[in-house]
C-alpha cells in the first residue's frame, strides 16, 4: 500500500463498568495518499471520535481495540495504538494534523500568526527562525492568504472565517505532516467561501501527495471532493465505495436515505458555468 493509514476492526469504548458505551464497533478504512477519503454520516454516527482516535485525541478513558497502521513516505511503519505517548505526540503533528470545523479552536487568540506558524516547524523540523519565516511566507501564498507580509504580524480577530480556516490548514502543513485530518472543515463557512477552500484541499491532496481523510456529515460537501466515500451510522461502517458508486448506485437504505434529503443543486450562473455550486446537490457528479 502506498504511504497513508489503515484501520482495521477500530473499536472504542467509554464509560466505566455497568455505563460503558461502545462508540466504535470494528471500523475498516483505508486513507492513502494522494487521495481525499470522505468519512460521512449523521451526527452521532463516530466520524469525529474516527478522527480524533487517529490522533491519539480521544476522551480520558476510552478503550480502544484494533490497529490503526501508519505508514510514512519513508517507509516507517507503526501501530499507532500500541504507541507510547511520547511517540505518539511526535507523530501528532509532525506526520498526522488535523483541522478542525472551527478555525479558531486550532489558533491562539492573543499570539501572532508568525508564532503559530513558526513554532511548530522549528519545534519539529529543527530549523532557524529566518528559514522559518520564509517557510510561513511560502505557506500562505500556498494557502492563497493575500499579503502573507502583513498577515505574518496580524492576530486571529483580525481575519474572516475563511481566511482563518487558510491560516489553521498552513498551520496544520507546516510541519510537512503526509496525513491531514480535515473534520467539517467548511461547516461553519459561508457557501460562497466553501467552495475556495474545498478547492485548495483538493490542490494541496494532489501536489503534496497528502493522504486527507474528510469528515463531514454534507454528502453534498464529500460528491465535490472525496475520491472514495465510508458511511457510518451509530459506530458502524455501513457502506464503502468509490464516490460515484456510493452517490449514484448507494447499496445500503441508509445512504439512500441521506442522499434522498440533499437539495437539487441550483443551476450555475450562464456567465460561470464551470464554477463549483454549493450546496451540491446529488445530480452534482
Ligand atoms: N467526550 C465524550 N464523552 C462521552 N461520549 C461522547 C463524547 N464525545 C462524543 N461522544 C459520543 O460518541 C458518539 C460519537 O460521536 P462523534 O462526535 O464521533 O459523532 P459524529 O458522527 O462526529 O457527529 P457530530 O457531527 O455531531 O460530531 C456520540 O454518541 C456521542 O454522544
Amino acid at each position: 500500500m502506498p504511504h497513508g493509514l489503515q484501520l482495521r476492526g477500530l473499536t472504542l469504548e467509554l464509560g466505566s463498568k455497568g455505563s460503558r458505551k461502545q462508540i466504535l464497533r470494528g471500523i475498516d478504512l483505508d486513507i492513502p495518499a494522494g487521495s481525499i477519503t470522505g468519512l460521512a454520516g449523521e451526527s452521532g454516527s463516530g466520524k469525529t471520535m474516527t478522527g480524533l482516535a487517529i490522533c491519539g485525541l480521544q476522551p480520558a478513558g476510552s478503550r480502544l481495540g484494533g490497529t490503526i497502521s501508519y505508514t510514512g513516505p519513508r517507509g516507517s511503519a507503526a501501530n499507532l495504538l500500541a504507541l507510547r505517548p511520547r511517540a505518539m505526540n511526535a507523530l501528532r503533528g509532525r506526520e498526522i494534523a488535523m483541522i478542525f470545523q472551527d478555525p479558531t479552536a486550532s489558533l491562539h487568540p492573543m499570539i501572532t500568526i508568525e508564532a503559530q506558524l513558526t513554532d511548530g516547524m522549528r519545534h519539529h523540523l529543527h530549523i532557524s527562525r529566518s528559514e522559518a519565516r520564509s517557510r510561513a511566507l511560502a505557506l500562505l501564498s500556498r494557502v492563497r492568504v493575500p499579503d502573507p507580509e502583513t498577515a505574518l504580524r496580524k492576530y486571529p480577530h483580525q481575519f474572516s472565517g475563511g481566511q482563518l480556516q487558510r491560516i489553521a490548514i498552513a498551520i496544520a502543513l507546516a510541519s510537512e505532516p503526509s496525513v491531514l485530518i480535515a473534520d467539517e472543515p467548511t461547516t461553519a463557512l459561508d457557501v460562497t467561501v466553501q467552495a475556495g477552500i474545498l478547492r485548495l484541499l483538493r490542490e494541496l491532496c494532489d501536489t503534496l501527495d497528502l493522504a486527507i481523510l474528510l469528515v463531514t456529515h454534507d454528502l453534498g460537501v464529500m460528491s465535490a471532493l472525496a475520491d472514495t466515500v465510508t458511511v457510518m451510522r451509530y459506530g458502524e461502517v455501513v457502506e464503502h465505495g468509490s464516490r460515484y458508486q456510493v452517490i449514484r448506485e448507494p447499496q445500503s437504505a441508509y445512504t439512500k436515505s441521506l442522499i434522498d434529503a440533499l437539495p437539487h443543486p441550483p443551476a450555475p450562473p450562464a456567465d460561470a458555468p464551470n464554477t463549483i455550486q454549493l450546496p451540491l446537490g446529488k445530480d452534482a457528479i
